[in-house]
């Protein structure tokens, strides 16, 4: 038999007046698992979390922990639900291990104490438990959240937007460290982001949303490679659209022709890729093609080539030192064999695609 989900979220709405914050959805989440919700501002996924938590009431649908319906109402410490939001929210007036021990009042001292200085041990921070945390760092006051959120051992963690308040090169780090975190404690998670490289390296699944939605729900090798729509295959990377006419059940473009069952004789669609799925070739062979831009990135270059047929100017990483100059003649090819897939995409604009990751 099947383990029950740890969360399940069935066919969730909620409005705010006019606004449709969420439509319709369903996520379930394991024991031990890290899941993702992933979109642009607005999309509702903090509005999920809230409801999670019991700080939002749905409008519909039905939301169980282990099985069981938690009914709205119900406050986040009853549900066994542990918190972390953007700003931390530590207590000023407290040292780091009383903010740890704080939501362990419940409990005999000597068990508080011993499961904050064991959070805190974790979180690589036993020193600076006498620390007031206006004395730490960005990286120190997230992993304090962190031992904090995880010190009553919840059921389920609640993570909102964790390293948006960190510089770039201290993310990299305090998000592995997190993740080392996470893992050993066998936690089970609920992460909102709206930065689909920390979602992929820090989630086991991720749910893409849209407007209210959840459009897709996978890995992100899943997500990247077989996304389901347009929308998905660009929110995890860009795209090379080239478009031509559907003759034999075969779409034909200017990087050659691929399978289109279905499509209407004559039809205009449009292929999709990714770029690394494209070699850029001397002149003469492959797509006829010009360097329309060239960008250095200190341990790359980036070449920005047009060609007639392509929907935009195809972006391409290269060496630094490529010696490729700008308005210079070059080919396009098609590096790859066969498309990973091919399929048809849904019809949008009166425009069918075939998406060929
Ligand atoms: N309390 C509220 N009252 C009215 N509208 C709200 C409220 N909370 C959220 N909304 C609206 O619901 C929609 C979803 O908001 P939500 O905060 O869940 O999005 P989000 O994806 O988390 O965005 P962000 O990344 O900017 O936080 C938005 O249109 C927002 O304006």
């Amino acid at each position: 038999m099947p383990e029950t989900p740890r969360l399940e979220l069935d066919r969730i709405g909620c409005r705010f007046g006019p606004v449709r914050a969420l439509d319709d959805v369903s996520l379930a989440v394991a024991g031990g698992e890290i899941v993702g919700l992933l979109g642009d501002s607005g999309c509702g996924k903090s509005t999920l979390l809230r409801i999670v938590a019991g700080l939002e009431t749905p409008d519909r649908g039905t939301l169980r922990l282990d099985g069981r319906e938690i009914r709205p109402g119900v406050p986040p410490e009853l549900r066994g639900v542990g918190m972390m939001f953007q700003d931390y929210a530590l207590f000023p007036h407290l040292t780091v291990a009383e903010n740890v021990r704080y939501g362990l009042a419940g409990r005999g001292r000597a068990e508080a104490e011993a499961a904050a200085t064991g959070r805190l041990a974790q979180v690589g921070l036993a020193h600076r438990a006498a620390a007031y945390p206006d004395t730490l760092s960005g990286g120190e006051a997230q992993r304090v959240a962190l031992a904090r959120a995880l010190a009553p051992g919840p059921r389920l963690l609640l993570l909102d937007e964790p390293f948006s308040n960190l510089d770039r090169r201290t993310r990299d780090r305090v998000r592995a460290d997190t993740l080392g975190v996470l893992r050993a404690a066998g936690a089970t998670a609920l992460l909102v982001t709206h930065d689909p490289e920390e979602a992929m390296e820090v989630c086991d699944r991720i749910a893409l949303m849209r407007a209210g939605r959840v459009v897709q729900v996978g890995t992100p090798e899943a997500l990247y490679r077989r996304p389901v729509n347009r929308f998905a295959a660009r929110f995890f990377g860009d795209l090379v659209e080239v478009a031509g006419p559907c003759r034999g059940g075969a779409l034909e473009t200017p990087l050659g022709t691929f399978p289109a069952p279905g499509f209407a004789e004559g039809a205009q669609a449009q292929a999709a890729f990714r770029p690394q799925a494209l070699r850029i070739a001397p002149a003469g062979e492959g797509h006829a093609a010009r360097v329309a831009r060239r960008v250095y990135l200190g341990t790359q270059a980036r070449l920005e080539i047009e060609a007639a047929g392509f929907a935009e100017p195809v972006r391409l990483a290269v060496a630094p030192e490529d010696a490729r100059r700008l308005g210079e003649a070059v080919g396009l090819v098609l590096a790859g064999e066969a498309p990973l897939f091919s399929r048809r995409a849904r019809i949008r604009n009166g425009c069918r695609r075939v998406l060929a990751l």
